[in-house]
């Protein structure tokens, strides 16, 4: 079997630069930076296929919209493409006043020329200019000296600046200049500040800048590009934190961040960075870029919001923000991308599963009480914030619990089942999904529910069917005397003393009476019940006595049709509200031959929602029944 090489021989450990009393490891950032967005020049360049200067319009519109203030466009010089595209940003209107144009250019003459070429006319552009640093690059791509090097960037810084005041005094711009260290983070961090020093010197000239606008501006952006990430995010903090406390009139300069992802590490890299004091990020919407790609500001900017601090980016349509990166570069975004990726909110698993479901109804709870702050397992953030729907977060397969299954069965059919029975239909979908191999749909689950318990109409009607019923108070109430029902746990509250209701036409014609409820469960009284339901496709007329309802309907399927089954559990909610609130029962019964295992596994669930609480209770008890006659395939008695 191949074996790595042994990589001591072949690489050699980056060496840190000593800062025995930083700082920043105590820091917070509790502020947005500064954000640039180099979507359309480093991710652009970055492509196999570059933009079309309509697919970078697209992009640039949305940029725009998401919030930010400072876009870099292009590289001007590099092609006609490149420099039409700041024509046509002058040209079409297509810049807010508050929004900075920024472009790129090398130091070398003929490109700064041309760049300014682009601009010319734009409202507020900021010049970027840069030359790399590092020793490799000095030796081995500019064969220049450290010297030559602060040369090479100071004569050009002094083109821009004598450009810029041109163009500013003939076009009306405002400029801004920003000056990068290439490679910043693999140079020795005490010549790039005496690098940047000389150029600050000649930017600045020791006056502040008086621009078209009259506005006075003394800053000058450094930007600190780990353009190869080559260390740990601890590392790059401590050059950064070197070089803020090291340049001179810090408060003249504006520290930029411009991380690459090579070790993955650009989003701890850029925040460790702020803590070290920068102001400014800048990075492309979910990391595109050269190699492993720019920092991804999506993370960065979510990553903040989380904290509680808002980026002043506006990431709530984060599917849009997808669909225009995909569209526009053609790369895809992976489905676990922090925040963004289509499955980072969804739990397939049953632990997380349970934990988020309970999670959303303390959730719930605690807003009710007015109480909003976000507290959930597992889900950092309300996947509603950006746009997320709750369907996505939980979904089923294999690997899924009761609580994920009953969560789904809630969302999609408002009701809330017992525990017991979570337990029971988390079987039927376990069985579904090994069979299948596949993620179970809500549509899978919802129509497995209604096989299950025989509900919703004709199609997963069981054998026997309700018609309508009728319901008499043996007793006068004069004879009521309180007692505890006899049903086991509870009898259900019965609607009312004398019901009739037929069922044939879907809605029932008596509504739920509450009160009358309440006095009836607390006053139970021999009933008698009697009900037309449909047996095999057969009408049958069958009547049965008992203390409430459900007691008397059991009589009656014990009595007319020889299927005997007691209640072990009962619960019941209230769904929807105002007048098209309806009840939800839900019952578990169990059959006299029903052995110490049956007991333990439990026994047959069953569930009814009517508009009438007795209706519903009955249709619980069919429900059950009919599950029941199907599992023992038992033939129903002509008693
Ligand atoms: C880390 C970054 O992302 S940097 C930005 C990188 N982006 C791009 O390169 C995209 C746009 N670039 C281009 O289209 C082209 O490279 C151009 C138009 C700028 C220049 O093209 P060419 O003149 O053909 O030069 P080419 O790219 O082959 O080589 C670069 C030359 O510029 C020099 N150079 C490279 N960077 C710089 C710089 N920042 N400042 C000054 N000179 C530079 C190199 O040393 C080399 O010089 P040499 O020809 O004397 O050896
Ligand atoms: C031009 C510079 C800022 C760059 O893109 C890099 O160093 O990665
Ligand atoms: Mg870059």
């Amino acid at each position: 079997m191949p074996m790595l090489s042994d990589p001591s021989k072949r690489y050699t450990p980056f060496q840190p630069v000593p800062l025995p009393n930083r700082q920043w490891p105590d820091k917070q950032n509790s502020k947005p930076p500064i954000w640039l967005s180099t979507d359309l020049r480093d991710g652009n360049q970055s492509l196999a296929n570059p933009m079309s200067n309509e697919q970078k319009m697209r992009f640039f519109r949305h940029l725009v919209q998401i919030g930010f203030k400072e876009i870099e466009v292009s590289y001007p010089a590099a092609s006609d493409s490149d420099f039409a595209f700041c024509r046509e940003l002058q040209y079409g209107g297509e810049v807010p006043d508050d929004v900075w144009i920024q472009v790129l250019t090398p130091a070398r003459a003929d490109l700064i020329k041309r760049t300014f070429e682009a601009v010319a006319g734009l409202k507020n552009v900021i010049i970027h200019m840069y030359n790399a640093t590092s020793c490799i690059f000095r030796e081995v791509v500019f064969n220049n000296n450290r010297e030559q090097t602060i040369q090479l960037a100071v004569e050009h810084t002094k083109l821009v600046r004598e450009l810029a005041e041109q163009y500013a005094a003939s076009h009306g711009t405002n400029f801004r200049y920003e000056y990068s260290p290439e490679t910043f983070s693999q140079t020795e961090t005490e010549y790039a500040v005496e690098v940047c020093e000389a150029v600050k010197k000649n930017w600045l000239g020791g006056k502040a800048s008086v621009w078209a606008d009259g506005r006075k501006e003394e800053r000058i952006i450094f930007n600190l590009p780990a353009t190869v990430e080559v260390c740990t995010p601890n590392c790059f903090a401590d050059q950064v934190e070197l070089f803020c406390r090291s340049i001179s009139e810090r408060e003249k300069c504006i520290i930029s961040l411009h991380t690459h992802n090579d070790r993955g590490c650009a989003v701890a890299a850029a925040e460790l960075g702020c803590m070290a004091g920068a102001d400014r990020i800048e990075g492309t919407v979910l990391g595109n870029g050269e190699r492993t790609g720019n920092v991804d500001l999506v993370t960065l900017a979510m990553n903040l919001y989380s904290q509680g601090t808002h980026p002043q980016l506006d990431f709530s349509d984060l599917f849009s923000v997808v669909d225009t990166v995909v569209e526009c570069t053609g790369l895809p975004v992976h489905p676990r991308h922090p925040y963004a990726g289509e499955l980072v909110f969804t739990a397939f698993s049953g632990s997380h599963q349970d934990a988020i479901k309970k999670g959303f109804e303390a959730q719930a709870a605690r807003e009710r009480k007015g109480d909003v702050r976000w507290n959930l397992p597992y889900l950092p953030i309300d996947p509603a914030d950006v746009g997320c729907t709750y369907e996505a977060v939980i979904r089923v397969n294999s690997q899924s619990g009761k609580g994920g299954i009953a969560y789904i069965v809630k969302q999609a059919m408002a009701l809330d089942l017992p525990r017991r029975m979570q337990i029971s239909f988390y079987r039927v979908i376990q069985i579904r999904s090994e069979t299948s191999g596949k993620e179970m749909t809500t549509k899978d689950i919802t129509t497995a529910f209604r096989q299950t318990y025989h509900l919703g109409g004709s199609v997963y009607d069981g054998r026997i069917v309700l018609k309508s019923f009728t319901t008499m108070d043996l007793r006068t109430p004069a004879e009521s005397i309180p007692s505890t029902p006899d049903l086991s746990p509870s009898e259900p509250r019965p609607h009312s003393r004398m019901a009739s209701l037929s069922l044939s036409a879907g809605r029932p014609e008596a509504s739920p009476s509450p009160d009358r409820t309440a006095h009836d469960n607390l006053n139970p009284a021999p009933k008698r019940l009697t009900a037309k339901v449909l047996v095999d496709g057969k009408l049958r007329d069958i009547a049965g006595e008992g203390n409430g309802p459900l007691s008397c309907f059991l009589d009656a399927l014990n009595a007319d049709l020889g299927i005997q089954l007691s209640i072990r559990e009962y619960t019941e909610h209230a769904v929807g509200a105002g007048s098209d609130v309806k009840a939800a029962t839900y019952v578990e019964l169990i059959p006299p031959e029903a052995d110490s295992r049956d007991k333990t596994r439990g026994g047959f669930w069953g569930v009814g929602v009517d508009s009438d609480i007795t209706a519903s209770g009955l249709k619980a008890v069919l429900s059950a029944a009919n599950g029941y006659l199907d599992d023992k395939k038992i033939e129903i008695q002509d008693v």
